[in-house]
């Protein structure tokens, strides 16, 4: 495991060297041409049921910090639009740069914005959990906000404030009672497209759900994700300074709308 942390530290051009899949055909972030987006009327609207009381605790991961929510039961699901079911919600997080000007993982006609979350969910109806799924095609849908610099974020202000007891890698602390959809832009039209996970193991298992609307964060917020420390407790600081993959071959994809 330690060697895998070595070799995601090393960053994105040197992955594939241990995940030969970092090369695939259905590699995520992706680069969002919105020319080339084909409108799929058979796309229906999201059904989201997210319960906040399903929200369980925040974990310093070392490349970041995951919001996990209990998923032991259909409580918080995700359905309708390219999906073919029930997803189950299981974590959320976010991704960010090292200056205000980057940060999101996916672009749009080659702009990025500040940060970007990411709600990961797991298809409750064809496998038993998400270590089953996480591996399989339809595995996983990841929603996707991107966020755009600008005014301070209300809703941010609870995960921000708890940022603070989880500083160094590997700290978690008990966070409840986070409603999830404060995070989410007025209009729920997105883009959706076939990929992977972002960062290592780098599995084409996800379907990506990606809302066209950014909600908004400051510039303090973002120096406030920057605080979060990749060293444990003990160890020489090391802020976690950036954490995106830049976007990467389409191969053909069809992204629809
Ligand atoms: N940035 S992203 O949204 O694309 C993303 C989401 C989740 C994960 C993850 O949990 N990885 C560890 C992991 C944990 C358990 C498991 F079974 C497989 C596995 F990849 C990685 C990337």
């Amino acid at each position: 495991a330690s060697k895998k942390f070595f070799f995601f530290c090393l960053g994105p051009d040197h992955w594939h060297k241990l995940y030969p899949i970092a090369n695939g055909d259905h590699q995520s972030p992706i680069d969002i041409k919105t020319k080339e987006v084909k409108k799929d009327a058979s796309l229906g609207h999201l059904q989201i049921t997210w319960k906040p009381s399903t929200c369980k605790e925040i974990v310093n991961v070392g490349h970041s910090f995951h919001v996990n929510f209990e998923d032991k039961d259909n409580q918080s699901v995700l359905a309708g639009g390219p999906l073919p079911g029930n997803y189950r919600l299981c974590q959320f997080h976010f991704h960010w740069g090292q200056t205000d000007e980057q940060g999101s993982e996916h672009t749009v006609d080659g702009g990025k914005y500040a940060s970007e979350l990411h709600l990961v969910h797991w298809n409750s109806d064809k496998y038993s959990s998400r270590a089953e799924a996480f591996d399989k095609p339809d595995g996983l849908a990841i929603v996707t906000v991107f966020l755009k610099l600008g005014s301070g974020n209300e809703n941010l202000k609870d995960v921000l404030k708890a940022l603070d007891s989880v500083k160094t890698k590997g700290k978690k602390a008990p966070f409840s009672n986070f409603d999830p959809a404060s995070l989410l832009p007025k209009s729920l039209d997105y883009w959706t497209y076939n990929g992977s996970l972002t960062h290592p193991p780098l599995h084409e298992s996800v379907i990506w759900i990606i809302f066209k609307e950014p909600i908004t964060i400051s510039s303090e917020q973002l120096a406030h994700f920057r605080t979060l420390l990749s060293s444990a407790e003990g160890e020489r600081p090391c802020p976690i300074l950036s954490n995106h993959r830049p976007p990467q071959p389409l191969k053909g994809r069809v992204v629809r709308s």
